[in-house]
């Protein structure tokens, strides 16, 4: 696939060095540039990835290096990992003509404010990792909802536990987490002595660009500084210039790693919010769903009817009270949430929402239906119910 002639990639020269900090190092594949390909810009000169937004510059992987380049008078205001059309401005020098659509956003919608807008804090991310430290208790909403908004938001999540040599307690969190991450990926790891990193590394796709999410003192830093310092003693390089300050996280920015992923150091993404997570519902509850879609009344409230199937689930076990009331309570801020946003987004809102069923996650409902049916078996054996 080709880029438009005229742009600097045009002749992109991966294997020399002169590119080495260019596009390439931060995630350009050939799908990127199908991308640039179906968004073309007639005055483009060339591509770019923006790596790090301050607050009156934007520092810019293009072909021949990193630029500083100022935001755009017009038009989509990129943030950190979005793709970039560069052309000349009429004084020759370079600028930001075009933000491409971006394949996934990271994006807080602030739901205690009166205004539905986003913040979108980052672009382009294929993976999440969700990280959970083992040395604390596990606050379960927090990880279904924080999973619920990665399927929303575009990108895959992945599950990292940190601090794994903390023995007394991680056997139990793994578990735990394992149970509740409900088909997402689970990597263990522990800065401290070194073991699953090089897992984790091997779970990020080729050239993909993963970001760390998690509450704080969860060993984020610590995570980032082993991956990143992996990579300056793999390869003995020494960055001058732009990288120097990229051990201390002061701006979000994208950092390439040994493996050709693309690590983004976003310390501003805290308190990871509730977004629109229409769709990423429907991938952690659809087995939820597809229970209350057989029940009986179309308005069931799950409470006496008879024959309620969730009602009936939750009884035997088979599907966990906690479970059932976060999704109960993820309905109800979505229901708000919605009611905020204009006719528009209600209306993709509730589209999502019928669809939800459809895109439920499938890993999920087979191990639910097992579940049921050992349920079943075990129901008929004269197991207590316990309502
Ligand atoms: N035992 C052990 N401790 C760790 C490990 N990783 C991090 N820690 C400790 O956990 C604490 C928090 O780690 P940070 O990396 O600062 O956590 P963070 O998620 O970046 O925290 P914020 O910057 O507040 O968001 C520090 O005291 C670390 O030394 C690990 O693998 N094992
Ligand atoms: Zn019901």
């Amino acid at each position: 696939m080709h880029i438009p002639s005229g742009n600097a990639l045009d002749n992109p020269g991966i294997n020399t060095p002169s590119t080495a900090e260019g596009p390439f190092a931060y995630g350009y594949t050939p799908a990127v540039a199908r991308h640039f390909a179906a968004h073309p810009n007639p005055e483009a000169t060339g591509t770019g990835r923006v790596v790090r937004v301050d607050r009156t510059l934007l520092l810019v992987a293009v072909a021949d290096g990193l630029l500083h380049l100022p935001y755009p008078l017009t038009g989509d205001q990129p943030v950190t990992g979005d793709w970039v059309w560069i052309g000349p401005n009429r004084a020759g020098a370079r600028q930001i003509l075009a933000v491409l659509p971006r394949r996934s956003e990271l994006s807080r919608k602030r739901a205690f404010e009166d205004s539905s807008a986003e913040q979108v804090l980052a672009a382009n991310m294929d993976t999440v990792g969700v990280v959970v430290p083992v040395d604390r208790p596990l606050t379960h909403n927090r990880l279904e909802r924080t999973l619920v908004a990665v399927w929303d938001s575009g990108a895959t999540p992945l599950v990292i536990i940190t601090k794994a040599d903390l023995a007394q307690v991680a056997d139990d969190v793994v578990g735990k987490v394992i149970l509740q991450a409900a088909g997402v990926d689970v990597v263990t790891t522990s800065a401290g002595n070194g073991s699953g990193i090089d897992e984790l590394m091997s779970r990020i796709p080729a050239r993909g660009t993963i970001v760390l999410l998690g509450p704080s003192g969860a060993g984020k830093s610590t995570l980032i500084n082993t991956l990143v310092g992996r990579e300056v003693q793999q390869t003995g390089e020494v960055r001058s210039g732009d990288f120097k300050g990229k051990h201390t996280t002061t701006a979000r920015e994208l950092v390439p790693l040994s493996n050709c992923t693309v690590l983004m150091d976003t310390p501003g993404v805290r308190g990871f919010g509730l977004f629109d997570a229409g769709e990423g519902l429907g991938g952690m509850f659809g087995d939820v769903e597809e229970l209350a879609a057989g029940c009986r009344f179309a308005d069931c409230s799950h409470g006496t009817e008879p024959g309620c199937p969730v009602r009936d689930a939750i009884d035997r076990g088979v599907l966990e009270e906690r479970r059932w009331n976060s999704y109960l309570k993820m309905q109800r801020e979505l229901a708000a949430l919605a009611r905020r946003s204009d006719v528009a987004a209600q209306r993709a809102y509730h589209r999502e929402w019928q669809q939800k069923v459809v895109s439920a996650g499938k890993s999920q409902r087979s191990a639910e239906r097992e579940a049921y049916e050992r349920g079943s078996r075990n129901a008929g054996k004269g197991r207590n119910r316990k309502r």
